[in-house]
């Protein structure tokens, strides 16, 4: 395409299709992205700049979608605004039900703030395309003035382009009778190739947080097949986790939950997962010296925290789709505003030069703080004992069995699948 002519904000109104190269031949289904409102930069430069970014975008013109198809010229009071740069956020399996909470979320700004305007890229199934669109027309009807491009489609090469955010939701489920180790190598190939994609067209400082189950060890799977991206970008979320263990600290000690700070969650996100209540305080105070009942802790707690995905389902017949988006929304947050002094979240990172002794080479989600520049630093001052270390070593000892099992999708040679007995997911009973 001849930027030449899409020199001014004119011009981004009559639209020009052309040649688009390499990414636009790999195109299939996807929608059109466009800004909905008049668009927001003004300098010549910077309508280019916008217009570059969207190039891919003007070959499926013909597809565009509704509202976020039309174009307009900017106008005065407009130009005049200061706004800051849009932030891409690509998110798979979003006609999904954790994206059907999550979406609304991102695009009513409670992740970013009121003055961030953000482009939503979906990633859907073949099978999901339709219900994708409904999806795209619920973001159309709610109008979000801060949700300036939407776009929709099957080729993870052409939505995550530029990803600034890749929220990696979608996977199979584990149906009746279906091993873990199938699971593994079903939803293990689906992050092999997304680990590919972003590699090849992410923006080069992508933040990937892992959904999709079983999310540390696809999210490792997911980081090996992108060598070019930081390993440390990657997570795997355990956050609903550890929202869960604070929820049932508070009931148990009688006080709001605001009051549990410094839980971590440690290792797998499925019920190895270890809730650690000797570093967890209430009301600053460490647990063990407000909870008095150490059987509870050591069992009950800890019980209840890994089932209580599963127990949810049996009561309801529907997974926790709401606090599962709730808690990407608290991850991502965690990221982008600096950590409250003294506190600290967890997430399932990268353990190459962890300082706790964890095996190098997986997924284990630990304690971080970060200044909120969407970095993060591993928690070096937390305790530990023989109870919590225990438990840790088993977490420790599925990620490696997992890892093994994956070992085709990792470049690691053949696979070996020996798992330490068939664990479950959070969801599962
Ligand atoms: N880590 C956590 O804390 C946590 C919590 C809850 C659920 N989960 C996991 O999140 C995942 C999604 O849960 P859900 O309730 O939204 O499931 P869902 O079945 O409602 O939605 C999944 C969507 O992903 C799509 N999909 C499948 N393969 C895809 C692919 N290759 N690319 C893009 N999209 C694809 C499906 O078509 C479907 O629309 C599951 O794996 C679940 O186990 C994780």
């Amino acid at each position: 395409m001849d930027l030449s002519s899409l020199a001014s904000p004119q011009a981004l109104r009559g639209g020009s299709t052309g040649a688009l190269g390499a990414h636009a031949a790999r195109r299939r289904s996807v929608q059109l992205l466009r800004p909905r409102r008049p668009t927001f930069r003004c300098s010549v430069e910077a309508a280019k700049q916008q217009v570059q970014g969207t190039l891919a975008a003007e070959a499926a013109r013909k597809e565009c979608f509704g509202v976020f198809c039309t174009t307009y010229d900017l106008e005065a009071d407009e130009k005049t605004k200061s706004w800051k740069k849009l932030v891409n956020v690509s998110v798979s399996g979003a006609a999904g039900m954790i994206s059907n909470h999550l979406l609304f979320k991102l695009a009513s700004g409670e992740v970013f703030g009121q003055d961030q305007p953000i482009a939503l890229k979906l990633l859907g199934s073949e099978r999901s395309l339709q219900a994708l669109e409904g999806v795209a027309m619920e973001l159309e009807d709610s109008l979000y003035p801060l949700l300036r491009e939407v776009s929709i489609g099957i080729d993870p090469y052409v939505i995550f382009e530029d990803a600034d955010w890749a929220l990696l939701i979608g996977a199979k489920p584990r149906g009746p009778g279906v091993e873990r180790a199938a699971l593994l190598d079903i939803n293990g190939q689906i992050f092999a190739e997304q680990g590919k994609a972003l590699n090849a067209v992410a923006s080069r400082n992508v933040k990937v947080i892992v959904v999709g189950n079983p999310c540390n060890t696809n999210a490792l799977i997911c980081l090996k097949n992108a060598p070019n991206l930081p390993a440390k970008n990657f997570h795997a979320l355990t956050r609903l986790d550890e929202n869960r263990a604070k929820c049932q600290l508070a009931l148990k000690a009688g006080v709001f939950y605001d009051k549990i700070s410094n839980m971590t969650i440690w290792g797998n996100h499925s019920t190895t997962q270890v809730p650690d209540f000797l570093n967890a305080k209430i009301n600053g105070r460490p647990v063990k010296e407000v909870i008095k009942d150490t059987k509870w802790l050591e069992e009950d707690f800890t019980i209840t925290v890994q089932k209580r995905g599963g127990v949810l389902i049996q009561k309801w017949g529907r997974s926790s789709a709401a606090s599962t988006a709730v808690s990407i929304v608290d991850a991502m947050r965690s990221l982008v505003t600096p950590t409250p002094e003294g506190d600290w979240f967890s997430t399932g990172v990268y353990t190459t030069g962890n300082p706790y002794g964890i095996a190098e080479d997986i997924v284990f989600s630990m304690p971080c703080r970060s200044k909120g520049g969407g970095d993060y630093e591993l928690v070096k001052d937390v305790a530990m004992d023989d109870f919590l270390w225990g438990r840790i070593k088993k977490s420790e000892a599925e990620l490696i069995a997992e890892k093994k099992c994956v070992a085709h999708l990792t470049g690691e040679g053949n696979a070996f699948c020996d798992l330490p007995g068939d664990t479950m997911l959070p969801g599962e009973m």
